[in-house]
């Protein structure tokens, strides 16, 4: 057999352990698919000492991950120490740099830095390939970037959060608000370092920001990523929700417009028919539409050690093979650089709760602002009995410009009788 791939790993946590572990069990079957042995030579994590369940006394140990693509003859250097900036971008750019091909499978880093790696990859001549770092396990950036590259497609769309699916999923499925649920999220392994990012909509926002660009052929932007997470999701709202016919899950959503990209992260109602409301738990799943292949669902695991290491050591077999070209759609120079769609310019309908004072005129209040926006109402449900007394009044408006129904929510935004924040989420028809 030819040359073993040899492979530097910096990071050895979940993903990074996981990844050892698969190459060690599927060792002989991987190295028949990718033509040639893939092998790790030397590792790096913050702390030598800690018992990670997996032998690393066959790997040499680098105390400065910095230094991993400097080692003699290693081909690949792989990332999986996470973080936008930092440790992970120094090692990305000095591997590029030093002529090593370079896997991760940090959303982060690639939403915020992607474009710029690629660019010195290409000049380099090196690959780099971040499978892992969207949907995880799901191989959706080889889907979009290889099998569906002969389509124009019209929009992509997902659940790109695990943790946040599982929360919604177990609150719908037992009836429980966020914070009871969010503690048992954290203590499964798929939420990040800092469940913010999770729970904020920000991860999903780095993945979306991703598939948006393999979809479209356009730049990365990230900050243009308009994003709402879970937090203020009620099991009422769940409740509620089911009996109008729908699910709840965080989506992102992107797609071109006449005015620009547009890119969401948004809680919405999706219908119980749609494929996306049976995707339950921590799973995820994404959906594109193709001018000829039509609609693609992509559905899987998208986190934890094993899914997560299955997209790392896919894309080290794609090296192994010689099978690389551009990270992203096409070479960076080719990508377009579109402007941010403006959001009211779209349309759809949209869930709307409030929280009210139980008293004369508030349903009227409500129902003048919808008029005077010229948004209709198709259905409404208002129920007593909060602990604290208040009504809820659940509303579902008929299709209408996102422009109006932001005037009707900026309208009532100040009323004595409405407490707190009304609920938005946008309905996926
Ligand atoms: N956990 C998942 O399910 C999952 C899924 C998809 C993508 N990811 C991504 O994979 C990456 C790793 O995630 P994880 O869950 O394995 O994280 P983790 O926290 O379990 O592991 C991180 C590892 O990096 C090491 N590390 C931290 N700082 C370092 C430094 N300065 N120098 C060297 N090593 C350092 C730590 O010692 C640890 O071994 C992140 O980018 C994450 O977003 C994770
Ligand atoms: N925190 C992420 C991990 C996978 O990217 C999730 O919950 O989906
Ligand atoms: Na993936």
């Amino acid at each position: 057999m030819t040359e073993p791939l040899k492979i530097a790993l910096a990071g050895l946590g979940t993903v990074g352990g996981g990844v050892i572990r698969l190459l060690d069990a599927n060792a002989e079957l991987i190295a028949r698919r990718a033509g040639r042995p893939i092998e790790i030579v030397a590792v790096s994590a913050r702390d030598r000492s800690k018992d990670r369940g997996v032998d690393l006394s066959c790997f040499r140990w680098v105390d400065d991950t910095q230094t991993l693509a400097t080692l003699d003859g290693i081909d690949v250097v792989v990332e999986l120490i996470g973080g936008a900036d930092g440790p992970a971008l120094a090692l990305a750019r000095s591997s590029i740099a030093a002529g090593c091909a370079f896997v991760t499978a940090n959303k982060a880093m690639i939403a915020h830095h992607g474009l710029e790696l690629a660019e010195a990859a290409e000049a380099k001549g090196v690959p780099l390939k971040y499978e892992a770092a969207v949907a995880g396990g799901i191989p959706v950036i080889k889907g979009l970037r290889e099998g569906a590259a002969a389509n124009e497609l019209a929009h992509v769309y997902g659940i790109l959060n695990g943790t946040c699916n599982y929360i919604l999923s177990t609150m719908e499925a037992e009836g429980r608000d966020f914070a009871e649920v969010l503690a048992e999220a954290q203590a499964l392994g798929f939420a990040e370092a800092d469940p913010s990012f999770d729970i904020d909509g920000v991860d999903a926002a780095h993945k979306l920001s991703i598939l948006a660009s393999l979809a479209f052929g356009t730049r990365i932007d990230f900050d243009a990523v308009a994003v709402t997470g879970i937090r203020h999701v009620l099991a009422a709202d769940i409740a509620e929700a089911a009996a109008l016919g729908f699910k709840v899950r965080l989506l992102g959503y992107a797609e071109t417009r006449s005015d620009g990209l547009f890119q969401r992260v948004h809680p919405h109602l999706v219908p119980v028919a749609h494929p996306l409301a049976h995707v339950s738990g921590s799973l995820n799943a994404v959906v594109a539409e193709g001018n000829f292949v039509g609609r693609l669902l992509f559905e899987g695991r998208g986190a934890g050690d094993g899914p997560t290491a299955s997209a790392v050591v896919a894309d080290l077999i794609d090296i192994a093979r010689g099978e690389y070209g551009p990270a992203f759609a096409m070479p960076v120079a080719a990508l377009a650089d579109r402007p941010a769609a403006d959001p009211g310019e779209g349309r759809g309908r949209a869930y709307l709760r409030f929280t009210v004072e139980d008293k004369v005129g508030v349903l009227a209040e409500i129902a003048a602002a919808m008029r005077d926006s010229n948004v209709s109402i198709e259905s409404l449900i208002q129920r007593g009995a909060m602990p604290d007394g208040s009504v809820l009044v659940a509303i579902v408006t008929h299709d209408c410009p996102e422009r109006c129904v932001m005037q009707a929510l900026e309208r009532l935004e100040g009323s004595p009788s409405i407490r707190g924040r009304p609920m938005l989420m946008h309905i996926l028809d």
